[in-house]
């Protein structure tokens, strides 16, 4: 993709946590390959204005381990799936955005021998300024965590400028806006004002990991066309945490 004289970004390089049930569109489950698409084409975007882009992606739109251990599953077992969803939508992705002409990396946390490579730093570090997207898989391997932690992980690890959470709502609420109508967007917030009010937007665990590493957060709506290349420009979407 060509670069733009007009568009500099402000971050050299990110890492883009995309929700799962984003994935789905308008079903009930599973991947609407028109969003897969969409993305694509705003990923690559991002690229084409010389970004580095990491890529963490949930499952929510095919299993949560928390749901299926309400549902009586072992919850261990329950997270294993969890980790394999994210297996499936990452080759998904990366199958849209090769179809795009962008040159992208999977790299799972778990081995998955002769599907994708096994999650190494350096090996992603490398990828990145090659200019290819990486996907990372599998949460952080591990069950009790969610792709949040696994997206402000990587983030900190691959020492990106910054951790941009895409949702489908325009950013951090006084309340969850879905449930709440009269719920107040905010524009900024500090780590320790998310913890203190639970504004669920995102787990705790990953905001207390940013907040000490001192990883800024952006959430914005994913579903804004252009949104990220906005925010990567430097305008103002969604909400800032840091
Ligand atoms: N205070 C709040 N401000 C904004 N959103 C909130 C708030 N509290 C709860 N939410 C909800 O949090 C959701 C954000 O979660 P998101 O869509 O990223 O899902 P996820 O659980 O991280 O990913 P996945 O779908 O893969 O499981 C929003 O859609 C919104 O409904
Ligand atoms: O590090 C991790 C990341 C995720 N899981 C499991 O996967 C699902 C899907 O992730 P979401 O963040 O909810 O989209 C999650 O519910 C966990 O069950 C995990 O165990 N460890």
């Amino acid at each position: 993709m060509p670069k733009s004289s007009q568009s500099q970004p402000r971050y050299k390089r990110v890492l883009l946590k995309l929700s799962g049930e984003a994935l789905q569109g308008e079903q009930e489950f599973g991947i609407d390959p028109k969003v897969l698409d969409r993305m694509a084409l705003e990923i690559g975007a991002l690229v084409g204005i010389g970004v580095q882009v990491g890529l963490v992606i949930g499952g929510g739109n095919l299993f949560r381990g928390s749901a299926l251990n309400e549902a009586g599953m072992d919850r261990v077992t329950g997270d294993h799936m969890g980790m394999l969803a994210t297996m499936m939508n990452g080759l998904a992705m990366r199958d849209a955005l090769e179809r795009s002409n962008i040159r992208t990396r999977v790299l799972s946390a778990i081995p998955m021998s002769g599907i994708v490579e096994h999650y190494d730093r350096r090996r992603a570090v490398r990828d990145l300024r090659e200019g290819d997207v990486v996907i990372f898989c599998a949460g952080t391997g591990n069950p009790f965590f969610t792709t949040d932690s696994a997206a402000c992980l990587r983030g900190i690890e691959i020492e990106a400028d910054i951790v941009l959470k895409a949702t489908k709502v325009d950013g951090v609420f006084t309340a969850d806006p879905v449930k709440d109508p009269n719920a107040e967007k905010y524009e900024r917030l500090t780590y320790d004002q998310v913890l203190e009010e639970r504004l669920g937007v995102m787990d705790l665990t990953a905001i207390c990991l940013c907040r000490d590493q001192g990883m800024p957060v952006r959430v914005f709506n994913m579903n804004n066309p252009g949104a990220l290349t906005r925010l990567v420009v430097g305008e103002s979407e969604g909400t800032l945490i840091e």
